[in-house]
């Protein structure tokens, strides 16, 4: 970089390196380098993450750099293999991986950065905008709903007592009213609330109302009743998707050719599974949800983390393999725009809500934690595009009725069409006169002042 003389800012990009969160922010990243081309984005994350997202073979985005920070992995550790070690080692090296490194490029380049833009967790980054004098773009990249219930936190502590949430209702908060208390992100409510994940997430329901902008990915039209309310707490608040509609067809691998399979099956009578990047559902769930299927005979692609043999019942791929594909990873965005596919079944994930939108399909719901059962009463209450599974947990009979209910009945058509009024929606957003691409100029305006 020196000696690059086209290099006019540089850009600090922090990324958080767990779930699907450094994927879409350097979605984001790769849409607006073109828009800032004097730009040079540092984009600072695990390497880890940095391996996993950013592809060899792709030599467009010249002007993004990866630049690996500590993961906070203490010398000679050994992992007790729980999932949220890793998260809370990192939690522990951060900010200060993140300065150390910042500081290292400033050395190294000779020039500050004019900007940050992070993932919206990292509240620390109102205090290194101030000490920078440079704008603070904070990137949500769930849901509007639970970036709002984030800002109320101590209101929603103070209300709730925390003690006995069960059957309370959030009907004192504009917007809420008609979901209850434990369908909100856990984080607010319930478990270690000093543990990392709950302290981060309160730190930065405090300071985001500081953000220069808030960035999500996310449209306008898809929850019209939290424009009002997004837009009056905080300076800037943009929704600037879906961003998978904005940006150009990636290379998207199917070694197992799910596609070529699913061009085989009847229109809308594919069942998709996935439960996203973290989450793996208990064995019982599993073995009740490879019931289903097998007694129900609908057509499925099952991906699913790890070896197969050791998570589904004995047998199962092989009694099923006319019916179904069992994969460890899928070309999901290309599954769900795929005609034959009828129906997902999903934890929830903000990514995986987004993109079944876009394809068209209803939704079969299994929260776990996080915003994921927030988002499953949008999709069934305020939005009528899906429904829940049992009575939370995946039974072998409450899987068949919700296979049945979306892949075979009225109610799932219903489903359908009002999908493709909101997929519509999602377009439009993003075309030149949509309102994504607004907010996207009113961003690009927000980094390159
Ligand atoms: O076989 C697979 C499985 C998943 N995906 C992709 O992986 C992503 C999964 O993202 P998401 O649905 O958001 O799930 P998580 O990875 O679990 O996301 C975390 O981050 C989200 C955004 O903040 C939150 O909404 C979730 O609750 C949190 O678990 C999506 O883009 C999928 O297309 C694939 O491409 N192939």
């Amino acid at each position: 970089m020196p000696g690059d003389e086209n290099v006019k800012k540089l850009i600090a990009v922090l990324a958080f390196p767990f779930a699907t969160h450094a994927s879409p922010l350097l979605s984001l990243v790769q849409r607006l380098s073109p828009a800032v081309p004097e730009a040079r984005f540092i984009f600072f994350n695990t390497a880890k993450s940095n391996n996993a997202i950013f592809l060899e073979d792709d030599k467009r985005w010249d002007s993004i750099r990866p630049y690996n920070v500590s993961d906070g992995t203490p010398e000679n550790y050994v992992s007790s293999g729980s999932p949220m070690e890793p998260i809370e080692n990192f939690a522990k090296a951060t900010p200060e991986n993140f300065r150390t490194a910042m500081e290292t490029v400033v050395e190294e380049t000779g020039m500050g950065f004019s900007c940050i833009i992070t993932d919206a967790f990292y509240w620390f980054a109102a205090d290194m905008a101030q000490e920078l004098q440079a704008p603070w773009v904070a990137f949500w990249t769930a849901g509007p709903r639970s970036v709002l219930l984030h800002l109320d936190t101590d209101l929603i502590r103070g209300i709730l007592k925390l003690s006995r949430i069960d059957g309370k209702m959030l009907d004192f908060l504009p917007g809420f009213s008609g979901i209850c208390a434990t369908d909100i992100p856990p984080e607010i409510t319930c478990g270690d609330l000093n543990s990392p994940m709950p302290r981060m997430l309160h730190k930065m329901g405090l300071m985001l109302p500081k953000a220069t902008a808030v960035a999500i990915n996310s449209f306008e039209e898809i929850d019209t009743a939290m424009v009002n309310l997004t837009n009056s707490r905080f300076k800037k608040f943009l929704n600037i998707g879906p961003l998978v509609l904005t940006l150009p067809d990636l290379k998207i691998s199917d070694s197992e050719g799910c596609l070529q399979w699913l061009d085989k099956q009847k229109q809308e009578s594919v069942a998709y599974i996935s439960f996203g990047s973290t989450v793996m559902p208990p064995p019982h769930e599993l073995e009740a949800l490879a019931e289903a299927l097998e007694t129900s005979g609908f057509h499925f692609i099952w991906s699913i983390r790890g070896n197969p043999e050791e998570k589904l019942p004995k047998g199962f791929l092989e009694r099923t393999k006319d019916k179904g594909i069992v994969v460890s990873w899928a070309p999901q965005l290309k599954i769900l725009q795929h005609e034959a596919t009828g129906a997902f079944i999903t934890h929830c994930g903000w990514n995986s809500v987004l993109e079944s939108i876009v394809g068209g399909v209803p939704m079969i719901c299994r929260a776990f934690f996080g915003d994921q059962r927030l988002n499953m009463r949008t999709i069934e209450n305020v939005w009528g595009v899906g429904t829940g599974i049992g009575d939370g947990e995946i039974t072998k009979d409450g899987a068949m009725k919700a296979l049945e209910l979306v892949l075979s009945s009225e109610e799932g058509q219903y489903m359908r069409q009002k999908l493709e009024d909101i997929r519509k929606l999602a377009f439009d957003a993003v075309q030149s006169h949509g309102s994504s691409t607004a907010n996207f100029e009113t961003l690009t305006a927000v980094i390159t002042k």
